[in-house]
């Protein structure tokens, strides 16, 4: 048997190496691979040994031979090909194992310059690793580290069967990670182009856990991410049950929900249902935000996912213990809050930060294709803003209409947001009319015992009629933020003028579909 190892990641390689030595295998590897087989005292052969050339330039020629592609590529069972290596003198390769340079790595890497990630485009490994996977009926080809075991297992146990089914899988895998590590390579260039929309866009990810189902229990699903340990794969579970689709999704709308407080040097707490906050609030501890968005909706809080920006004392956790709650994620708990919160068998506790990657594209699917675009950017106040009614808000007045701003960015359209002294008192999310939206909003906070009089009012995106402007000046809202931009916009500051209300544009709009 001969075994040909050239690995960048050296994980393991030892072990495997010695095992395959146990098994009979003569080693053949280049430079760096041979070097700490040497060093660990095994007797491996250069591949410069049986090319009969030296590793040249720079290392980007090493493997690339027909030596090394007939001795993996000749099919067995065909003595055409068996006569050919063997006229040229070449060995059959029956074991590659091969893992490749850390080309992403590198390109994320800060500092990092254009030739030192190109240097990092392996074209030798992925060459080996295509050739012995397309021969899988005969070579065995292992492209990480994690399947060592395995390998070796299945080596030693001789069994015909059982190595078939390990080469089909094994090929199944290089062929995955070959097009994973292209299309990384693919989506740097495009980067480097400024080309945010590619031509072909070609998007690689990686299952990073199964779920027992989809949004219904009728649905297949499976979580995959980017890269591993990013995003909410960051988050640390410290307690509860397995997170399900729905855990995952609501995640994500309450982290959008406290992501334009991030900056806030007070607590932010968001409670999510169905991806919608039905409770967002500001307060000067865990607690307190807590307490103030829960206060928002406490029927549709039941059984919620809670977000805090800030850690959760012993004091937040015992407020929270006593609600149903599926999920809380914040960047830290204290060992009283684990303790408190980890009795609730079912709750979820996940420790950690997962900010968004701005860059990171927006994708949603439709059928037959995907429509891409950019993250939404950082919700901004201020910045842009323009009082369009005879009044101006009150200094109080404008930070209820930053906080609604920033609120609103996160609710499903269309959607409409009361606040007060930084806390929601009543959301309208996700209706098909924004006149709706305001009623539900307005509605629903009065439903809920809230004084809606003197309250600020956001709108995702611009009122198209007056009725909306109507709607709020009948509960009590003084002060409305909204995009501005309809054609109607100069009867709808009327209206908010003859209500003697305040107005604000902030030429941007926050849809969220
Ligand atoms: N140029 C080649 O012919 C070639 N053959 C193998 N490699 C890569 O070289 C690396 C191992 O190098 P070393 O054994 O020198 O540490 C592996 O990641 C392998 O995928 C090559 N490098 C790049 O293409």
């Amino acid at each position: 048997m001969r075994a040909l190892l050239s690995v960048s990641d050296k994980t393991g390689l030892v072990d495997l190496a010695r095992g395959l030595m146990a098994l009979g295998a003569e080693l053949v590897s280049t430079g760096g691979t041979a070097r700490a087989l040497r060093d660990a005292g095994l007797q491996v052969m250069d591949v410069s040994e049986i090319t009969g050339f030296p590793e040249m330039l720079d290392g980007r020629v090493k493997t690339l031979h027909p030596v090394v592609h007939g001795g993996l590529l000749a099919r067995r069972d065909l003595p055409g090909h068996m006569d050919a290596i063997a006229a040229h003198d070449i060995q059959p390769i029956d074991v590659v194992v091969v893992n490749l340079y850390p080309f992403r790595e590198t390109a994320a890497r800060p500092g990092a310059t254009r030739d030192d990630v190109v240097e990092q485009i392996d074209i030798g490994g992925p060459s080996m690793l295509r050739s012995a996977a397309k021969n899988h009926d005969a070579v065995t080809v292992v492209v990480d580290p994690a399947d060592y075991d395995e390998v070796l297992g299945v080596l030693r146990g001789a069994a015909a069967e059982d190595l078939r089914v390990l080469r089909r899988r094994l090929a199944a895998k290089v062929f995955a990670h070959t097009a994973a590590y292209d299309a990384a390579i693919a989506a740097w260039f495009a980067e480097q182009e400024g080309d945010r929309f590619p031509a072909r866009l070609t998007l690689a990810v990686e299952r990073a856990q199964g779920l027992r189902y989809g949004e219904n229990p009728h649905q297949r699903a499976a979580f995959y991410v980017e890269r591993r340990g990013a995003g909410l794969g960051a988050l640390v579970q410290r307690g509860g049950k397995e997170l399900s689709f729905n855990n995952l999704l609501d995640l994500e709308g309450a982290l959008l929900a406290t992501d334009p407080f991030a900056d806030e040097t007070r607590a932010c707490c968001a409670i999510v249902k169905h991806t919608t906050p039905c409770g967002l609030a500001i307060g000067a501890t865990a607690r307190e935000a807590y307490e103030k968005a829960l206060a928002c909706d406490p029927t549709s809080a039941f059984g919620g996912i809670i977000a805090l920006t800030v850690p959760v004392d012993d004091e937040a956790a015992e407020s929270i213990s006593r609600l149903f709650v599926e999920c809380v994620v914040a960047p830290e708990f204290t060992p009283g809050a684990i303790e408190t919160l980890g009795r609730k068998k079912n709750l979820r506790i996940l420790e950690g930060r997962a900010p968004a990657d701005p860059r990171a594209l927006d994708v949603k699917r439709v059928r037959g294709g995907l429509l891409v675009q950019d993250r939404l950017p950082a919700v901004s106040v201020d910045d842009g803003w323009t009082v369009v009614t005879d009044r101006a808000p009150t200094d109080e007045e404008l930070d209820d209409l930053r906080f609604a701003w920033r609120a609103v960015a996160s609710v499903k359209s269309n959607a409409i947001v009361l606040a007060r002294g930084g806390a929601t008192i009543g959301i309208g999310a996700g209706q098909m009319s924004r006149v709706d939206a305001s009623f539900l909003a307005g509605h629903k906070a009065r439903q809920l015992g809230h004084d809606t009089a003197g309250t600020a009012l956001a709108s995702d995106a611009f009122f198209p009629f007056r009725d909306g402007v109507d709607q709020a000046a009948a509960a009590g809202v003084r002060a409305i933020v909204q995009p501005g931009g309809s054609v109607r916009d100069a009867e709808v500051v009327a209206a908010a003028n003859e209500h003697g209300m305040a107005m604000v544009f902030t030429g941007v709009r926050l849809f969220r579909h």
